[in-house]
């Protein structure tokens, strides 16, 4: 009781009228008389801190209200990429404050247009336009209404388009103004129909790939540090369709032809590319050079072809071999039309050999060439080979890293050996143009990739077949509305302010901190106001 008495003496140090414990309490009295304005420094101190703590969680408040995230603006943008042997439609979709980040651009639709390609309606230039209208009507259903105004349409016309304006150029215009006509009528903002050069097609190729594939910009993480892990290098693009190919790959040599140079400045960084698009060397064009080659080994109206299933046949015409501006200079064998039959044979060995003829490889005017008469430096780096080269390698399995030049090889004689009807009754779903090509793609692409471009044993695991990236097809017609949209810049953006889930954060860890020192220092400051039971 005595303890209890004196610690309320104590804490309330008025009178007393216990004597016992005067001397004590005078003592702590005359402490408490003595220094007045510790107390009152406690009390400022003490409501400071209150404030303080307000201060701090009215801040957090503020910035998590203040910095809510943008609400999401997503823009579109639509490329036609009319190519030799068909049409598709793409509808590509990104975030409008980042567009300047790269592969933030995503695929959201391909519609591929039912038919041939647009150069296929020469004899009927209205049909081209009217063939794309349904493609067209899907991307309207794909982006929202109300922002059909401001999403861009491009139309890009490849190889298919550069033969027939080779053959009849009034055509190919009454053609591309045909698609024109479809498009501006649509909902879309019109940016042009036109027919991209070849070395444009190569060029959007590569961007397309690396963009996708993140090659512009190292990323910022901390396994950049170790070389090893630095992505700095691009990748070549080599693009196989039915009328052309390309091949486009960053080259530390002197590129001896300047039809074949390209100069990027891309976030910051130079690059220096060389690019060929051989014209007619895509897998139709190919093959019927490679048929006009055989046209010696036809008898009595039929034509024994190497690079058929053994079994298959086809009826042809001397005047549909002909019809291409790539053939016409050929010698011909007749000039009057002449209906015959290919017929199969499987030949892999005999294919190679027909294949191999159309490529010439004994006449170079440069310090170096892949065939033709075509300078090419050293190939330089790794390869992503797209279009027809996946289709192709897809089909014959062995489009995955682990398969050798050996491996292709040896996929590529057995599938040429196999009877047409096995063929047929193993994939009854695929087309039987693509199911019947196959033998002499393999083939074909196999003599483009040794013979032609130099690739061997040993830097054949630098290529990598490639069908989409992260959603996205391969293919020249995301790098081209990039380049037209100004999407990539040719300087680094300035480092990006914080994410708003980054921000808060590091708001909420900050003012906790904050909270805990003030806490501390408080509890650090203030001194008991009671004694402690054991004192007395
Ligand atoms: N699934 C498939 N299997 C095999 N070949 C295909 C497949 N899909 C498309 N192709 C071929 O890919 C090529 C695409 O070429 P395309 O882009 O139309 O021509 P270009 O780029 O020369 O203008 C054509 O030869 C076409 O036959
Ligand atoms: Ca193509």
């Amino acid at each position: 009781m005595a303890g209890l008495a004196t610690l309320h003496v104590v804490c309330l140090p008025k009178k007393t009228e216990r004597h016992h414990t005067y001397n004590l309490i005078a003592t702590e009295y005359s402490k408490a008389i003595a220094k007045p304005k510790k107390t009152w420094k406690r009390k400022v101190l003490c409501i400071l801190g209150v404030f303080f703590a307000l201060a701090i969680v009215a801040l957090i408040i503020t910035a998590v209200m203040q910095n809510k995230p943008l609400p999401k603006n997503i823009k579109y943008g639509i490329v036609l990429d009319a190519g030799s042997s068909h049409t598709s439609l793409y509808v590509y979709n990104w975030p409008a404050e980042k567009e300047n980040d790269t592969g933030v651009v995503k695929q959201v639709e391909e519609c591929k247009v039912e038919g041939n390609g647009i150069s296929h309606y020469f004899q009927e230039p209205v049909k081209a336009g009217l063939s794309i209208d349904a493609c067209v009507t899907r991307a309207q259903q794909v982006i929202p209404a109300n922002q059909h105004k401001e999403t861009p349409i491009y139309l890009g016309a490849t190889a298919g388009m550069r033969l027939l304006r080779l053959n009849n150029h009034t055509v190919a215009d009454e053609v591309l103004s045909s698609v024109e006509n479809s498009l501006r009528s649509s909902p879309f903002d019109f940016q042009g129909a036109r027919i991209i050069t070849g070395q444009e097609e190569g060029a959007y190729g590569w961007i397309t790939i690396n963009y996708l594939l993140k090659n512009f910009v190292e990323e910022s993480s901390v396994l950049n540090l170790l070389p090893s892990f630095r992505k700095t290098e691009t990748s070549g693009a080599l693009d196989l369709g039915g009328a052309s190919t390309q091949i486009t790959f960053v080259s530390d040599e002197d590129i001896e032809t300047q039809e074949n140079t390209l100069h990027f400045r891309l976030y910051g960084k130079s690059y220096n590319v060389y690019t060929h698009s051989y014209l007619c060397y895509g897998k139709d064009q190919a093959l019927r050079l490679q048929l006009v080659k055989n046209i010696v080994n036809t008898r009595n109206g039929t034509m024994w072809d190497p690079c058929f299933n053994p079994g298959y046949r086809r009826n042809t015409s001397t005047s549909e071999l002909y019809s291409s501006p790539c053939v016409s200079q050929h010698t011909r064998f007749t000039t009057t039309p002449v209906n015959f039959e290919i017929k199969g044979t499987g030949d892999y060995q005999l294919c190679k050999a027909n294949i191999q003829s159309i490529f010439n490889v004994s006449y170079c005017p440069y310090s170096q060439c892949s065939f033709n008469g075509i300078f090419q430096p050293v190939l330089q780096g790794k390869f992503g080979a797209f279009s027809a080269f996946y289709f192709v390698m897809d089909f014959l399995k062995v489009a995955h890293e682990k398969a050798t030049l050996e491996d292709v090889k040896e996929r590529v004689q057995s599938h040429c050996s196999r009877p047409w009807d096995q063929v047929k009754a193993d994939f009854p779903k695929i087309k039987t143009k693509y199911l019947s090509e196959y033998c002499f793609s393999g083939v074909y692409i196999l003599s483009l990739l040794e013979l032609g471009y130099g690739f061997n044993a040993d830097n054949w695991k630098e290529i990598s077949f490639l069908g989409k990236i992260s959603g996205s097809d391969a293919g020249w017609t995301l790098g081209y509305m990039l380049n037209l949209t100004n999407m990539i810049p040719a300087e680094l953006p300035p480092s990006p302010p914080l994410s708003h889930g980054v921000y808060v954060g590091l708001m909420v860890f900050f003012s906790v901190l904050l909270l805990f020192i003030v806490l501390i220092c408080w509890l650090g400051f203030r001194k008991p106001r009671c004694l402690q039971k054991g004192i007395i």
